[in-house]
């Protein structure tokens, strides 16, 4: 839909490893020998998920391979920059990028190091595109809490310098919140801002444990809380933003079809919605798609959408005055587009 690629928007949960260019995949692959398909087509079907998927976990493992590709400081800031070019094309205006930082030092590469390629390429990218980017840092939820904690307290000298935030994410059935609780309390007195993967595969009661006992103020996901009013509430009462990814929902099985997609029931109960990708290659998605979808599924109007990307620019991890420029630049190209 041609307004739809017009549109100016704004994506807030962007997992780095799984929005590698998917040629730039193929090529890095190939040349460093860890895969050997002979054609896209096959390559493809390797790093994407199909519609057949049966579980985040079963999701997560397609992660392995630009994991593997994601261990030297030039393919990291290469990465990041084609993700901005390619996201510049899409007219994203501005987007928070995230990452583990210690998934990508397997092979030597320091935590500083992966941490500045990425800054670079985002720096880089706002160079030559314009386009405005932030990054936040993912700790694992299946890694011990010392694990967490040095991502928080090395992440620290970053605050303010593109990073913005930190994250907890990985396989949620098995790792509830509160294992990383003291990691989240340093988080929250260094001054971080902080989103939490909660709710994703079912478990309701991890949303009030992140915002009670690791300071969340985004949920990432958090479709479970359609199953409990007293959750619903919590997120009002305390405005807390939902950044919710419905492709790559579907995909995990988090709802079974579409029309059980809790958004209308969340934007019914006043609750303030920002619509994702979560992983752009691996769930083959963009913007585009994800808004598609709503429209033609769930009735979505294009205001609606307007609407999301509207909460989005509420919810970023920025400056009231940043958050001024960025919302004038949108409104600026709504207005032009008659769509404000
Ligand atoms: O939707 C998701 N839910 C939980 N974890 C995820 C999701 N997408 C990606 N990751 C995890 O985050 C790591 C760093 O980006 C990825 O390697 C993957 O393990
Ligand atoms: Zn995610």
């Amino acid at each position: 839909m041609d307004v739809l690629k017009l549109l100016p928007k704004t994506e807030l949960h962007c997992h780095l490893d799984g929005s590698v260019r998917p040629k730039t995949m193929y090529e890095l692959l190939l040349k460093e020998g860890i895969i050997e398909v002979n054609d896209f087509r096959e390559f493809e079907e390797l790093v994407m998920v199909k519609d057949d998927c049966k579980s985040l976990i079963e999701y997560l493992k397609k992660f392995q391979y630009p994991l593997s590709i994601m261990q030297k400081k030039e393919n990291m800031e290469r990465i990041t920059y084609e993700l901005l070019e390619d996201l510049n094309a899409q007219n994203v205006k501005y987007v928070e990028i995230r990452f583990a930082p210690y998934l990508h030092t397997k092979e030597g590469l320091s935590f500083e190091e992966v941490v500045e390629s990425v800054l670079v390429g985002m720096e880089r990218a706002k160079k030559d595109f314009g386009i405005w980017s932030n990054a936040v840092l993912i700790c694992m939820r299946n890694e011990r809490v010392e694990e967490s904690i040095k991502v928080i307290k090395n992440g620290a000298k970053y605050i303010g310098k593109g990073v913005v935030a930190v994250d907890l994410a990985g396989n949620e059935q098995d790792f509830p919140p509160e294992i990383h609780q003291k990691a989240f309390n340093l988080a929250y007195d260094m001054g971080y801002n902080i989103t939490i993967h909660a709710g994703e595969t079912g478990i309701a009661e991890n949303i009030p444990k992140s915002i009670e006992l690791l300071h969340a103020q985004r949920i990432g996901h958090g479709i479970a809380a359609a199953k409990d009013p007293k959750v619903m509430e919590l997120l009002k009462e305390k405005n807390i933003f939902l950044e919710m990814c419905p492709i790559s929902n579907l995909q995990t099985k988090s709802v079974k079809s579409i029309e059980d997609y809790p958004i209308r029931k969340f934007l019914a109960k006043g609750l303030k919605v920002t619509v994702n990708t979560d992983n752009i290659t691996v769930s083959n998605t963009s913007l585009e798609r994800e808004y598609q979808l709503l429209m033609e599924k769930l009735d979505f109007t294009i205001e609606e959408v307007v609407g999301l990307i509207q909460n989005s620019i509420d919810a970023a991890f920025i400056k009231d005055n940043e958050r001024d420029i960025l919302r004038k630049k949108v409104d600026e190209e709504l207005r032009n587009m008659e769509l404000i």
